[in-house]
């Protein structure tokens, strides 16, 4: 796994570094360094424009810029100012010492000067803005900006693509698009959500120094992105000494005369990702609609409210039903009333391991009027437990329904706020958004984000059945719970690359994520390497 951190923790990285004799400047010397090898091996580099800011990643740009002449690369470093006049002193001295080198420097061009530079270069390094950006991107960058993304060039950004915020992952305005980001010493988190899936590019990391892996560990990761190494052992090997009972049965509750389609889409996901014994427990009155829709799953009709909901009636038979499964899922569909209160509350105090999900988490948010973390003792349980909210239900959850987690930082803080306040490593928030992050009381995991067809109707739903499934199939005895909801998660986006290549990018809908769940998981289970859903890069 690979540590995330967040922007302020990096700099007490680099503080930490020069207390182990890596001075600021030397940083600087590595990472300019790191880029230009980067942006070298792309191959057939003949010609580098340098587009340098006028803080650090500046400074970065004209230590590449002076790398990749001394490589013999004809480099132009583009310049709003004279290095003589830039404020910063590191800098301004990286940059007059690679003017002594002999680094040509364009200052201040106009637009068409700019454009003539790029068209003839064979890779841009964007050393334009780091960590220090904030507000808006002002002049001349954003003019820069929309230059270098309408050139065509080759594009290496150096630590974060300048414009997007390396923390929230937000690009308020002008950002450069980049075919490769070379990030310094670990992921920060913006680099993996929001805007930064779509303007990164590939991602590599340079460390810079020896000493910077166990720095980094020890600077308290807000998150660790997942290699799919990680869950080589997460499940059990497959034996052929099962029986269908054995292989993980999975209780389902969920649907109304509202919604019959969710708890169906979330069965047979259940079904798909290998339980061997699959139950549905809708309300009566929509039974014989379900059935028609599977023919695998058993349905159980339970008492039925006359809007069309499960009423509370459905206690007891819905307690009996989860004694007797390896996991249940609860939510898909349920609609939030009095009845489907009380047999959350019900299943959240039976001892079988247990999935919440949409409406399940809105009753909860009923029953804590909205502030779920002054309630622990709810999710208080020596079983596993998995809430699956997305950014709007989180927000509902933790009392920030009209402001709700708006980056993968939000998410995983107001995650992080349910979790902390059970203390219990048995709870797991799975804080579902366009990046997800698998957040236990120890950890938050981050499986790698799936493709943009994972946001349709349904697909929620999906993932809850996948994650009831899988934890059906370890019977309560799982080591790592984050980890498991997070192979849950790579499956569900890997499913729907898969789905991808049969229906078309725009064409998925959530049941085809299901069809393919199967060829996904025997992928998984046979070490082969997933293709990138963006772009075929896996460190991506
Ligand atoms: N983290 C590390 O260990 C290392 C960091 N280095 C580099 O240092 C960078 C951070 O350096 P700084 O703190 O100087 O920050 P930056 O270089 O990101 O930016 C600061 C400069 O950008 C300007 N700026 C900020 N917001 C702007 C906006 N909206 N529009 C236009 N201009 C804006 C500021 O006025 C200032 O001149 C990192 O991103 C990285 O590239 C490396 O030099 C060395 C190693
Ligand atoms: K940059």
């Amino acid at each position: 796994m690979q540590p995330v951190l967040n922007v302020e923790d990096v700099k007490r990285v680099e503080v930490a570094l020069t207390r182990v004799g890596v001075s600021i400047s030397e940083l600087m010397h590595r990472a300019g360094c790191a880029a230009a090898q980067e942006a070298l091996a792309l191959g057939d580099v003949q010609n580098a424009v340098i587009l340098a800011g006028m803080g650090n990643n500046g400074g970065d740009g004209w230590v590449a810029a002076e790398a990749l002449l001394a490589h013999g690369v004809n480099v132009k470093v583009v310049t709003p100012i004279e290095p003589d006049q830039l404020s910063g002193d590191l800098a301004r001295q990286v940059a007059q010492r690679a003017v002594r080198a002999g680094v040509s420097t364009l200052v201040g061009p106009s637009r068409d000067e700019l454009e003539g530079l790029l068209s003839a270069s064979d890779v841009a390094l964007d050393c334009m803005l780091g960590t220090g950006f904030h507000g808006d991107v002002r002049a001349p960058f954003d003019i820069w900006i929309d230059c270098v993304n309408s050139s065509g060039v080759r594009v290496v950004a150096v630590d974060v693509p300048s414009g997007l915020s390396a923390q929230t992952g937000h690009a308020p305005g002008a950002c450069v698009v980049a075919d490769l980001t070379v990030t310094m010493l670990c992921l920060k988190p913006g680099l993996l959500a929001d805007d930064g899936r779509d303007v990164c590019g590939s991602i590599v990391v340079a460390p810079l120094a020896e000493q910077t892996e166990q720095i980094v560990v020890e600077a308290d990761p807000v998150a660790w992105r997942t290699d799919l190494e990680d869950y080589l052992d997460v499940m059990a090997p497959p034996t052929t000494a099962v029986d269908k009972f054995s292989r993980g049965s999975v209780l389902v509750v969920g649907g109304s005369s509202r919604f019959v389609g969710a708890p169906i889409l979330a069965a047979r996901a259940a079904a798909r990702a290998g339980a061997g014994y699959v139950t549905l427990a809708v309300p009566s009155c929509i039974v014989p609609q379900v059935q028609a829709h599977v023919l695998e799953i058993p349905v159980v009709g339970l008492p039925c409210d006359e809007d069309g909901t499960i009423s509370k009636d459905a206690v007891p038979i819905v307690t009996k039903l989860a004694e007797k499964r390896s996991a249940v899922l609860a939510g898909p569909g349920m609609r939030v009333s009095g009845g489907t209160v009380a047999v959350v509350s019900a299943l959240l105090a039976s001892p079988t391991p247990l999935v919440l999900d949409a409406d399940a988490l809105n009753c909860i948010a009923r029953l804590t009027s909205g502030k779920l973390q002054d309630f622990p003792e709810i999710l208080r349980r020596s079983t596993p437990l998995v809430l699956t909210p997305h950014r709007r239900e989180l927000g509902r959850l933790v009392g920030k329904e009209e402001n709700p987690p708006a980056s993968l930082v939000d998410q995983l803080e107001d995650a992080r706020k349910i979790v902390w306040s059970d203390g219990g490593s048995e709870l797991v928030v799975v804080a579902k958004g366009t990046a997800t992050g698998c957040v236990g009381v120890e950890q938050a995991i981050l499986p790698k984000p799936g493709p943009a067809a994972l946001a349709t109707a349904g697909s929620g739903d999906v993932l809850g059945g996948i994650i009831a499934s899988k934890l059906a199939q370890t019977y309560g005895r799982v080591d790592n719970l984050p980890l498991l909801c997070a192979l849950s998660c790579e499956l569900h986006g890997y499913a729907a690359t898969l789905a991808m290549e049969r229906m078309g990018s725009r064409g998925v809908m959530a049941s085809d994520i299901i069809d393919e769940l199967g060829i996904a998981d025997d992928a998984l289970g046979e070490r082969v390497t997933f293709p990138d859903a963006d772009n075929g890069d896996e460190n991506n």
